[in-house]
């Protein structure tokens, strides 16, 4: 079947798809990374391809920003296409001097003051878990092939520009014990969970709220070859 968001009928896509949120950083990862990259998916532009890694199928398909976004797409590939896990592989802004840009952040929690999950299945609390199973997965391939990473609590955001009379990105890192923020993972945990499937978020930093250091728009479609290479070895 396809969707009203994607075009791949059942058995093109596979049963872990790697998810940034920019489609051309999907593109980026089929050209760099699969052997024979189809294409599957080009409605809306969110690009979505299957090649092989190292023998093994894998997908890669942008999820959009935000939360509703990412909220369709994970939702139709685990319902709708069978696939089993999904790895978000984002940019982040870091909350703290503690991180510095192109550091890899494996999300142990995600903490947001959006309703997706208690709208989307009337689930109440603020805060969404990833699967055991392959955080720690992704946690010892990242050791395995001395990568450093730094796993903990982040900030799943439905706002990127805030004003400056509403608590700001020091709150959430004192109160909440947030370390860096980002726009989806929340809603990607719930609907995994929801679903009774697998959701992991790798995350490298892109930007610091605390020194305002940032990484240019093309560098977050093509430098995150580190944080890309555990995602990748992490499925095999
Ligand atoms: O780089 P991606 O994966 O899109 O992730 C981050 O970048 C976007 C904001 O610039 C949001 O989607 C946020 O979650
Ligand atoms: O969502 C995001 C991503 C990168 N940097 C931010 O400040 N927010």
């Amino acid at each position: 079947m396809t969707t009203p968001h994607n075009t791949a009928k059942v058995g093109e896509i596979a049963k872990t798809v790697l998810m940034p949120g920019d489609p051309l950083r999907a593109k980026y990862i089929a050209d760099t990374f699969l052997e024979n990259p189809i294409q599957f998916n080009g409605i809306r532009n969110m690009l979505g391809y299957t090649g092989s890694y190292k023998g093994k199928q894998i997908s890669v398909m942008g999820s959009g920003m935000g939360m509703p976004s990412i909220g369709i797409y994970s939702y139709e590939l685990y319902k709708f296409y069978d696939v089993e896990n999904i790895i978000r592989v984002g940019s982040s802004g870091t909350y703290t001097d503690e991180l510095n840009i192109h550091d890899i952040v494996l999300v142990d929690s995600s903490w947001s003051q959006s309703t997706y999950a208690n709208v989307q299945a009337g689930v109440e609390g603020d805060i969404q878990y990833p699967s055991e199973l392959l955080t720690n997965k992704i946690e010892e391939t990242a050791k395995q092939i001395n990568i450093p990473i730094v796993r903990g609590r982040i900030h799943s955001s439905d706002v990127f520009y805030y004003e400056s009379s509403v608590p700001n990105y020091i709150d959430f890192y004192n109160n909440h014990k947030c370390i860096c923020t980002e726009m989806e993972s929340y809603a990607l945990f719930h609907n995994a969970k929801t679903l009774g499937k697998q959701a992991a978020s790798l995350l490298t930093i892109s930007d610091s709220l605390v020194t305002h250091e940032e990484i240019s728009a093309e560098a977050r479609q093509t430098s995150f070859n580190k944080m890309l290479q555990i995602a990748l070895e992490a499925c095999l």
